[in-house]
């Protein structure tokens, strides 16, 4: 039998900030993102519930998507707009559960071979990373760098994707170059110096995503 799809998200998710607490969901949300994701490593489920639920009620307020990074259990059962997954999760996590609960599915790929297995699970959007170095997460792998980035946006035609890793606002316009329907950013946001300001000029740039 052929493999449900994911519910599907728009083609273009424009600017996708990834943070690591309510706060910064607030924030942002207030500011006009419009689509983004909690990403909270490493702690037990119980000790996460609770920020998980506030986002999520943030998210509702606020019409916006908010995608859960690998605690798909609560994302579930607190209703989320959508999970975010890596490779390794999907050994382990329940994806027909996420499916039939109706969550968007992200994914992870860093070459062809990711982007072949997670096709295969038929996502809501493909993320390609790391696109430039990071001091963010360490990473097994080299940067894919645009012109690699360039051909699997080619490769995946219409389906949404995401490019992750070192986008700097300066590096924007070349990424989006590219055809990528969202940019998702830690640093640039998190790590600037005015970060309303640094919001501001990336939603001019890529936009808040398609309705
Ligand atoms: C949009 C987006 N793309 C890639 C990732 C990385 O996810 P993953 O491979 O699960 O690694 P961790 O983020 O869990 O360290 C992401 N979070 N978001
Ligand atoms: C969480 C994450 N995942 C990546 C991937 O390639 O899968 S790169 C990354 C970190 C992105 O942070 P920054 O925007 O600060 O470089
Ligand atoms: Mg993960």
């Amino acid at each position: 039998m052929n493999t449900p799809a994911f519910p599907a998200v728009p083609q273009r998710l424009g600017l996708y900030p990834v943070v690591d607490t309510v706060g910064w969901i607030e924030r942002l949300l207030g500011a006009g993102v419009r689509t983004i994701q909690l990403r909270i490593k490493d702690k037990h489920d119980d000790d996460v519930e609770a920020d998980i639920v506030a986002a999520i009620k943030l998210s509702q307020r606020h019409e916006a998507r908010l995608f859960i990074n690998d605690y798909w259990r609560l994302a579930i059962k607190h209703r989320a707009y959508g999970v975010h997954l890596g490779q390794e999760d999907m050994d382990v996590a329940n994806l027909d559960a996420i499916r039939d609960a109706g969550l968007r599915l992200g994914l992870s790929t860093h070459d062809n071979m990711e982007m072949d297995r997670a096709l295969a699970a038929r996502p809501s959007y493909i993320a390609l990373g790391h696109v430039f170095p990071t001091n963010t997460k360490q990473m097994p792998s080299a940067p894919q760098g645009l012109t690699q980035l360039a051909a699997h946006i080619k490769t995946l035609g219409d389906y949404p994707t995401v490019a992750i890793g070192g986008i700097s606002i300066d590096r924007v316009p070349a990424v989006l170059a590219t055809g990528v329907g969202s940019v998702a950013v830690v640093s640039a946001i998190t790590h600037a110096a005015d970060w309303r300001a640094a919001t501001a000029q990336l939603l001019e740039l890529v936009g808040a995503g398609d309705e």
